[in-house]
């Protein structure tokens, strides 16, 4: 067995904690062979709550998990962590607009970064999961300089989830056998779920998804829309965010970030942006480092228009997040 590294889970007493410290406990992400020291980072008012979840993860007897550090204080959250995944942001309720978030959550993500910075390792590996989480992780970065950029990344894991969920009901296939889907953009009702890449296993031969679908109006019309307001429509359902599926996700995104993925395989997550793809540089863009050599740099008209629209969007979400910050 390997020697434990840390990880810190902030908004560790919210909902999408309460399923990703079960999973990454577990051994889902960082292996079975992997024991764990778990930080549990939250607020002051959530010290209660908190301690409830330290005994029901002590009462879970799992093998891997040698020990729990709750707290309060970032620098003891984030001292000496491999890897963290920094959920603890509001999320948004019905009638409210993801922007709303944006004035409340940054500064959250400008305290976190700095602390990052001084106490966390230096390969340490972040995943932004709190709203908006491409621009969260861009402040996060912006306030951590000795973390190398690259450490840093958002989830739009779920949305890639939500589309090869959508192929695979389509197909009535199993959801093992749809891969290579692109979530490009924020991750917002902007974003653009991409299936032109995307490969489906059909009679035990893999086939390009748009072949097999043989209708773009559908790759272009419900499919994005669906997958764009997936998250709406399950705050519409369940008067929640979503938390199981954002947990799950989460334990994807930081798995296969850490073990790498398989030969051919590609998956997104929201990366800073060198400037490919039309995409506007140094915005917390969304593509994979791997899928950049696959792809290569140049994407079709239709991908370029809806990339042009998500771009632009990231631009004023970065104008509004540092106005934010400068006001304080
Ligand atoms: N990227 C995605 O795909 C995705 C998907 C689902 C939800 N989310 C976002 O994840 C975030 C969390 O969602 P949730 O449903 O778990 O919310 P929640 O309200 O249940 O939990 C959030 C927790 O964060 C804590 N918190 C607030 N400020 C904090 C701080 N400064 N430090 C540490 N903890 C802090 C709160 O006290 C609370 O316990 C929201 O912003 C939500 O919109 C993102
Ligand atoms: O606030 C939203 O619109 C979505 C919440 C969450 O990010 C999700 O995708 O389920």
């Amino acid at each position: 067995m390997a020697e434990p590294i840390r990880v810190v889970v902030t908004g560790a007493a919210g909902q999408i904690a309460y399923s990703l410290l079960y999973m990454i406990a577990r051994g889902e992400v960082f292996g079975k062979e992997q024991s764990l020291i778990l930080h549990l980072l939250d607020i002051p008012p959530m010290a209660g709550v908190l301690e409830g979840v330290v005994m029901e993860l002590a009462d879970c007897a799992l093998p891997l998990l040698r020990k729990v550090v709750p707290t309060t204080d970032p620098l003891e959250g984030f001292k000496d962590v491999s890897a963290a995944f920094l959920v603890g942001a509001m999320p948004r309720k019905e009638g409210m607009e993801r922007k709303d978030l944006l004035s409340a959550n940054v500064k959250i993500f400008k305290v976190q970064g700095e602390a990052l910075d001084k106490v966390a390792k230096k390969d340490v590996k972040v995943l932004v999961v709190g709203n908006p989480a491409n621009t969260n992780a861009l402040v996060c970065a912006n306030y951590a300089p000795s973390i190398p950029r690259e450490n840093f990344s958002a989830m739009t894991r779920l949305d890639q989830n939500r589309a090869a969920a959508q192929i695979a009901s389509k197909f009535g296939a199993p959801i093992s056998n749809v891969s290579n889907l692109i979530i490009w953009g924020n991750h917002s009702s902007t974003q653009y779920p991409d299936a032109s890449h995307g490969k489906i296993l059909i009679d035990n031969e893999w086939k390009n998804i748009v072949d097999a679908v043989g209708d773009n109006s559908y790759l272009e019309g419900p499919f994005v829309e669906t997958v764009q307001k997936r998250g709406a429509a399950v705050i519409s359902a369940r008067k929640m965010s979503s938390a199981m599926s954002a947990a799950k996700a989460a334990c994807d995104h930081m798995h296969d970030w850490w073990h790498g993925t398989a030969p051919g395989q590609f998956v997104s997550m929201g990366v800073f942006s060198d400037g490919s793809y039309g995409s506007p540089k140094d915005e917390e863009f969304i593509y994979e480092a791997k899928s950049k050599n696959i792809l290569g740099n140049s994407v079709e008209k239709f991908s370029s228009v809806k990339l042009d629209l998500t771009g632009k969007e990231l631009q004023e979400e970065n104008k509004e997040a540092m106005s934010v910050l400068d006001s304080n």
